[in-house]
């Protein structure tokens, strides 16, 4: 009898250990080498049946408690590799979240093949009696029919009062009996038809004056080379295959395109198919969300010599295997991308797969372009905006080896590759790596850790660095690489701080000043795309009352409300509450309200008035929340049909639109007011990746930056591109008072709806973790409790704590005392939640 060490999903810390009864086959296919490890099991918690996912086999028990037996075996196969089972240990014990929580947290939320149980008429008791006699309910007519319940039925009528207990009865008389059976959601791959030459074919010749003559040449060139004699509709579908054929990644030509080419080609094929010419094949597609074929990159015929030196480094480094980790500082535009393909090819060559992590969806579905045009079919993109049944195909294509590179967004380091060589993180400075509720990971650190488990590369890579990593690097953490030139000797925009705090001379009043305001203008009418970034969605960022100057609040958050003009709302940023924009004052019932402040919408609206004629688009969540929208606009803006794109920080990250020549920030400081340690890092990220989204293309770019403060230096660094300065003045900055890297965080997040339970439940906390460390040698500072600084959201107050200190294990110590303890450190209702190395401070 062999006992498991299972994981159950339910808040408990430890694993539990159970036995695999000889009733229950592990192995229902007769196969019995499969282990149990991976699979999902379904096990007795208390009074109720929960998931468990089995670690371990073989163990050992202690002896301590009453060990039960696994009710079900779930899975036919392991949903994830053994090798994933160390990084689900380290990141509970890291993050202080049960065990069973993070794999369900792992696994794609609904994924497939999970087990359904179906009602189900015994054959041998079919004329039975008792059973025919029951009342002539749908469910009964439907088993005396087909035999079986669909599982929903089967569900449904267990969950009956009224019939349970009946059923119950027949199951234990033997005429009905309950079957598991594993299902997948149905959906398939998308797979198309395509055609492949069989024969070598020459080249046609294109310098003929008219196509007709193109076709009747290419058929005599045939005939006269090759010895075939064709019909001119088979020579013409040869003539677009080897057009298409040089396009394709694999040589083969698509059927659907071959015919909106040339729509006799239907014919020709049936016809060169005959004569052993072509042959068909089917393949699997990889579409676009928005439903076409991506767009396809060659690869560069040269690397840069910094393509080259930093190659150098990685790919021996991948040949060698053992845990290597890098931190690739390459500025904007520098041709990281090209490095990531490179790395990945070196280790495709080694019979590895790899890994790469993104912070955004958009920046996903940009890489997997290059990615499919490089490497084909190897390429799964796995996303939340997949539907349940996608996410569990591009899941079991990583899973069973088929699909060898996987891009994602952060949640994809729990991608469930096998023989992984290397984790590539883009962009890893981004806050957007870091999951901001239940587990609170970030997707880099996560992929350093699985990356040392593993013993294999990871290529940390950014234009700005953060300055905890940058710090790793200098202190010999991380292999530092270096690209300080862009591709093709193109220079880094020359950028202009525009003084906010002069006056505005005459006429009407602006969010351009003169300067920007021009250069616009100029920009548009010589053809060229512009990018303005402000960092603030909505209309306005307030309403005021023009009688009290009350601002308008949320109903359950203390956070005011933001004018939507587009939709005529007020909008809560934190909940989603709204009310119309004609609303009255809570205070004094006036009507007059006042918006003020702005937001991407007004920046719309006014760059519209300003220049009637151009295409102007706009990007931040509001938009975005469109997934097919957000996507197309990118895609418009990449093909220069949009003229002028506002946006959040959406627009700064990591896209490559070539046509922007311009970029103008509306106001550049908003960020540096925000209490957050790395405002000015943040704020110098801002605007050093908004910055190298000009002059990608053939034409230099220019920025212009409009602020109250240029003279602080997140801001006068981020003029002249040096990164590097701002990490010294950062660092000098973060020894007293300590912050990261010198210290480590956690924030103690203390949540209820009652504000009294709440501030006393932080008090306890924070004078017991006072308490315990007053002993300790090594730096430790406990700070608070305060209230948050948004310190009420959906109803709910908040508090917290902040702990800092140098060592880890401290942090890690009062951690677990604060969950140990937690039944008497908290009052009521109050949640408590951890917050490791938090990104968010609000
Ligand atoms: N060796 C090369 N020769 C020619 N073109 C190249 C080369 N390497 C990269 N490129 C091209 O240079 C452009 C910029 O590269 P890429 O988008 O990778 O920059 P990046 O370093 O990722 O910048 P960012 O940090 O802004 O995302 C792309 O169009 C890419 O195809
Ligand atoms: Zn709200």
């Amino acid at each position: 009898m062999m006992l498991l060490e299972i994981a159950v999903a339910a808040p408990i810390d430890q694993t539990l250990t159970y036995r695999l009864p000889v009733k229950i086959s592990a192995n229902p296919d007769g196969d019995g080498t499969i282990s149990l490890i991976g699979r999902r099991v379904l096990v007795p918690l208390g009074g109720r049946k929960v998931t468990g996912y089995v670690l371990a086999e073989d163990v050992v028990a202690s002896g301590e408690f009453k060990i039960r037996d696994i009710a079900e075996v779930l899975d036919v196969k392991p949903v994830f590799p053994c090798s994933l089972i160390a990084l689900f240990r380290w990141i509970s014990n890291y993050y202080h979240y049960p065990i069973g929580e993070v794999i369900r947290a792992a696994l794609p939320a609904g994924m497939s093949p999970r087990s359904v149980r179906c009602l189900e008429l015994v054959d041998s008791a079919r004329e039975d009696e008792r059973f025919l006699s029951l009342p002539d309910e749908k469910w009964r007519i439907t088993l005396q029919e087909k035999g079986s319940l669909s599982a929903a039925a089967t569900k449904e009528l267990l969950a009956s009062k009224v019939w349970k207990k009946t059923i119950q009865q027949f199951i234990k008389l033997g005429v009905l009996r309950l079957c598991e059976s594993v299902t997948s959601d149905g959906v398939k791959e998308k797979m198309e038809v395509c055609y492949r030459l069989q024969h070598w074919l020459p080249q046609p010749s294109v310098d003929l004056p008219d196509e007709s003559e193109i076709f009747q040449h290419y058929r005599r060139q045939l005939d006269a080379e090759l010895g075939l004699e064709l019909k001119l509709s088979e020579a013409k579908t040869l003539y677009y295959m080897k057009g298409l054929e040089e396009k394709s990644v694999d040589g083969t030509s698509p059927r659907k395109e071959l015919l909106e080419l040339y729509a006799g080609a239907a014919k020709g094929i049936c016809d060169l198919k005959e004569k052993r010419l072509v042959t068909e094949q089917k393949k699997r597609v990889f579409r676009s969300p928005l439903g076409e074929r991506l767009e396809f990159f060659p690869a560069p015929t040269e690397l840069t010599d910094e393509q080259n030196v930093a190659l150098a480094e990685i790919v021996p480094a991948i040949e060698q295997g053992g845990y290597t980790p890098f931190l690739l500082h390459g500025v904007t535009g520098s041709g990281k991308t090209e490095v990531y393909l490179q790395a990945t090819a070196a280790a495709l060559r080694q019979g590895k797969s790899v890994l790469v992590i993104v912070p955004e969806i958009a920046l996903a579905t940009q890489l997997e372009a290059h990615f499919v045009s490089r490497f084909g079919e190897q390429v799964v993109l796995l996303h939340s905006g997949l539907s349940a049944s996608e996410r569990f195909d591009q899941w079991s294509l990583a899973m069973s080896g088929e699909a060898k590179i996987v891009i994602g967004a952060r949640s994809a380091i729990f991608a469930p590759l096998n023989d992984l060589g290397l984790i590539v993180v883009d962009e890893e400075h981004d806050a957007g790596l870091k999951q901001d509720d239940s587990l609170r990971y970030n997707g880099r650190d996560l992929a350093v850790v699985r990356a040392k488990q593993q013993g294999i590369v990871v290529l940390l890579a950014s234009a700005t660095p953060s300055v905890v990593s940058y710090h790793n690097a200098l202190c010999g953490k991380y292999r530092l690489l270096t690209m300080d030139n862009r591709v093709g000797n193109r220079s880094l925009p020359k950028v202009t701080l525009i003084d906010l705090r002069k006056q505005q001379s005459s006429g009407k009043r602006s969010l351009f000043r003169p300067q920007l305001r021009k250069a616009l203008e100029e920009n548009f009418i010589a053809g060229r795309q512009s990018v303005i970034l402000i960092n603030r969605r909505g209309f306005s960022s307030n309403v005021l009352c023009q009688e009290c100057g009350t601002p308008v609040q949320c109903r359950d958050c203390h956070v005011t409300l933001t004018l939507h003009r587009s939709t005529q709302q007020l909008l809560c940023h934190y909940c989603g509450y709204s009310v119309h924009e004609k609303t009255v004052c809570e205070s004094c019932g006036s009507m007059q309200l006042v918006p003020v402040g702005f937001g991407t919408e007004r920046v719309e609206t006014e760059l519209q008035e300003m220049l009637p004629l151009a295409r102007v688009a706009r990007l931040d969540t509001d938009t975005a929340k469109d997934r097919k929208a957000f996507l197309q606009t990118l895609k418009l803006m990449r093909g220069g049909e949009i003229d002028i794109l506002v946006g959040t920080q959406m627009v700064a990250k990591g896209h490559h639109f070539p046509g922007v020549t311009l970029v103008g920030v509306v106001w550049a400081d908003g960020g540096l007011a925000i209490p957050d340690y790395r405002a000015a890092e943040k704020t110098f990220q801002l605007i050093t990746q908004v910055t190298g989204r000009a002059g990608r293309g053939d034409s230099p770019g220019e920025v212009y930056i409009q602020t109250m403060r240029p003279e602080h230096y997140a801001i006068s660094l981020a003029r002249t591109h040096s990164y590097r300065h701002l990490v010294e003045k950062e660092l000098e900055l973060r020894k007293n008072p300590a912050f990261p890297p010198f210290v480590r965080l956690v924030a103690i997040h203390i949540q209820g709806e009652s504000e009294q339970d709440v501030e006393r439940s932080a008090s306890r906390i924070a004078a017991a973790c006072r308490a315990a460390v007053k002993e300790k040698k090594s730096f430790v500072e406990i700070l608070g409790p305060a209230p948050s600084p948004i310190d009420r959201v959906k109803k709910n107050y908040r508090w917290q704590v902040m702990i800092k200190a140098a060592s880890i294990e401290i942090l890690d110590a009062l951690c677990s005392y604060v969950r140990q303890n937690q039944q008497e450190l908290v009052s009521g209702r109050c949640k408590v939640m951890l917050d490791k190395d938090p990104e968010n401070m609000m």
